[in-house]
């Protein structure tokens, strides 16, 4: 899937389809890929609001219909080779009863032509969106050579989208070579990629490639993510701290004031500390600032909690940390360090959340 955009920088992305392999080795994909090839237009009509659009080599039409719901587009056009599949299915295109009751706010004009996309037609010319959607697979290589020049060359629109099938696929298909008797290649990505980037690079567009499928993760490069990982582990890492530290005062309690049927736990293993180190591990937060008392306030300093390895692997300078969490939880005045309540653990947040 390429979109090239006219003299507007942006990335390029590779990406790949969506298939799912059934158990007896047919292909299936979720959801079907024509569909997944028009949501891709209609996101893109959604975040440009185009207001000429042609789809060429529209076929039966089924993109028009979609797109003319929408109510920026005022010119829609569509061509195609196919005569016959343009007379069959043109009149889905003519207005229903609904869209008389309640007509649109602004103009809108559906036009089918019939033509070659290898023929430059004037009728074409400003458009602010081309659509080649599973076309240029059935051009010829004579006509594939002409195509860059008329549709990018002399058409010329903001923003082209073509489509055509991955045949890194192929072999997961139990027929033949190509997926249509009208084909007249197949392409690899790379080799799909190698011809938009020489014709994008020849007209003067950038151009940007993705599957038709492309959804991204999440990830600690994202800011959100990583304040929300950041804090939590923050909290839970507060929580063992304060409650180890409540039970250190219990025990020193009890050393300095024995009473008879007190157990001691100073030997005991520390179940809450949950977390077993590493040397390294625990040299770090060793040589880190310790946490304190001030009052019935525990503070918890930055440096101390960034020393902890599931904090530690977020590699958060303590500059970061602070701007990160300073409206998730309470800071000492000075910024260096987490307070809290050293009784109560549900006073981690600033008093104004
Ligand atoms: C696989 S169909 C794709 C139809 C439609 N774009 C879709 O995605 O459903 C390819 C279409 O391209 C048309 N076509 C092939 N060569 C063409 C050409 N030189 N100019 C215009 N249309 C062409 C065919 O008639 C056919 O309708
Ligand atoms: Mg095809």
């Amino acid at each position: 899937m390429e979109v090239a955009e006219k003299n507007i920088p942006c990335n390029s992305v590779v990406g790949g389809n969506f298939e799912e392999v059934c158990s007896e080795k047919v292909i299936r994909f979720k959801p079907p890929l024509y569909k997944q090839r028009y949501q891709f237009v209609r996101d893109l009509v959604d975040r440009h609001e185009p207001k000429k659009v042609a789809d060429l080599g529209c076929g039966d039409t089924k993109l028009l219909k979609l797109l003319k719901i929408y109510p920026c587009i005022q010119l829609l056009v569509g061509v195609d080779i196919n005569e016959e599949k343009l007379h069959s299915n043109g009149h889905h295109l003519s207005p229903y009863l609904g869209e008389f009751v309640k007509p649109r706010d602004l103009d809108l004009t559906v036009t089918l032509y019939h033509g070659s996309v290898v023929e430059r037609d004037s009728r074409l010319l400003g458009f602010d969106l081309i659509t080649c959607i599973e076309l240029i697979e059935h051009l010829n290589s004579d006509d594939l050579a002409r195509f860059p020049e008329v549709v990018f060359g002399y058409l010329s629109p903001s923003m082209i989208v073509i489509s055509t099938p991955n045949a890194e696929f192929n072999p997961l298909f139990p027929t033949v070579t190509l997926r249509d008797a009208d084909h007249k290649f197949e392409w690899s990505r790379m080799e799909f990629q190698t011809w938009a980037s020489r014709v994008a690079d020849s007209y003067n567009y950038c151009v940007e490639f993705t599957g038709v499928y492309t959804t991204s993760y999440p990830s600690l490069q994202q800011e959100k993510v990583l304040k929300f990982v950041l804090v939590g582990e923050l909290l839970i890492q507060v929580e063992r701290l304060r409650l180890r530290h409540q039970r250190m005062l219990r025990e020193q309690e009890k050393e300095l004031d024995p009473k008879p049927g007190d157990t001691d736990f100073s030997q005991a293993p520390h179940l809450l500390l949950g977390e077993v180190f590493t040397e390294a591990e625990k040299a770090r937060i060793e040589n880190s600032p310790q946490p304190f008392c001030e009052g019935e306030k525990f503070c918890i300093p930055l440096r101390r909690l960034l020393a902890y390895p599931k904090l530690h692997r977020l590699c958060v300078e303590e500059d970061r940390m602070r701007s990160l969490i300073a409206d998730s939880v309470c800071l000492s005045n000075d910024g260096s360090a987490i307070v809290v309540d050293l009784h109560n653990s549900w006073d981690y947040w600033p008093e104004d959340n």
